[in-house]
């Protein structure tokens, strides 16, 4: 078997396409939609990241409104401009790149975002509805998972979804996502203390590869058909690396690439929180 693409570059074209009416139809009320990124530091990646999401955003019609900030930057100066972009009235959405620097305190800084303009869905407020099945933002990388899966209808109801990797962008947050009454798969959430990882990856319809670590998932692990979608970022000899190992393909139903899977569905979706929160603003009848 040679596993078909679950292409999230097109995918992410498709959603852009219905976003467009939607900008314009907010642009007629005189809205116009604005992402903030706020970024710390010099990393190369996060830099990427948010050129990327600038980008994207361009080719919707939706405003950016960029904060690059020093990496020595202190915790005090950096809440100041969460503070600013909280009462920004031309920022409806707005991010804080992750990771930031060591010194900073990121779970302060993520408590003090505005729920409204959460566009990353993981401030405590946004998590706390999810984990309550209340509407919020949802955590974009989950998100663009389920709409990928979705848009290529492959059945989530019933599955049995194993989730590889514990982390709060990826791994805690689509366990929840996948457990709720809409989409009512059974999750297996595996990570470093997991006994069998082999055993648990091989009953699974789903594999989301979320671990970060390169080759985890061997060919062997992998029940024959089943989607598995790349979530891991590594660099190897400066290099992008995902999660599987080379013969994945062969062996699953369905694969997302790593790059071009799982990162412009990410991208996609944060544009789309962006764009639902202005549609939330109120405007004088
Ligand atoms: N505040 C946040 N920080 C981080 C998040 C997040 O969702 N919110 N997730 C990751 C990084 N990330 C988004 O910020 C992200 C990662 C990758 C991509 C992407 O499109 N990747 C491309 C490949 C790009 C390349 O070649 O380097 C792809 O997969 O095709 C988008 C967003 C951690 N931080």
């Amino acid at each position: 078997m040679t596993a078909k693409l679950l292409d999230g570059k097109a995918t992410k074209d498709a959603i852009f396409a219905e976003l467009k009416p939607r900008v314009a139809a907010l642009k007629a009320r005189g809205i116009v939609p604005g992402l903030g990124t706020v970024l710390v530091g010099d990393d190369r990646g996060s830099h990427s990241y948010v050129r990327m999401k600038h980008a994207d955003s361009a080719k919707v019609g939706v405003n950016s409104i960029r904060r690059d900030l020093p990496a020595d930057i202190t915790q005090a100066k950096l809440e100041a401009v969460i503070d600013e972009l909280n009462a920004d009235p031309a920022c409806h959405g707005y991010i804080v790149q992750l990771p930031l620097p060591r010194h900073l305190d990121a779970g302060a800084v993520l408590e003090r975002i505005d729920p409204a303009k959460d566009a990353d869905g993981l401030a405590p407020v946004s998590l706390g509805k999810l984990v309550l099945g209340e509407p919020g933002p949802l955590p974009c990388t989950p998100y663009g998972i389920i709409e990928l899966l979705r848009r290529h209808d492959i059945p989530i109801a019933g599955a049995n979804v194993t989730v590889v990797g514990r982390g709060i962008t990826v791994g805690r947050p689509l366990g929840l996502l996948l457990t709720r009454r809409s989409e009512n798969a059974t999750v297996t959430l595996c990570h470093t203390g997991t006994r069998d990882l082999a055993a648990e990856v091989r009953r699974a319809d789903i594999v989301v590869a979320a671990a970060g670590v390169p080759g985890i998932i061997t060919p062997d692990m992998v029940k024959p058909g089943a989607a598995v979608l790349d979530v891991g970022v590594s660099h190897v000899d400066g290099k992008l690396t995902g999660d599987l190992a080379p013969g994945v393909e062969e062996t699953a139903g369905w694969i997302s690439p790593n790059p071009g899977g799982v990162g412009p569905m990410t991208r996609a979706m944060l544009v789309t929180n962006v764009v639902e929160a202005a549609e939330r603003v109120r405007t004088p009848a």
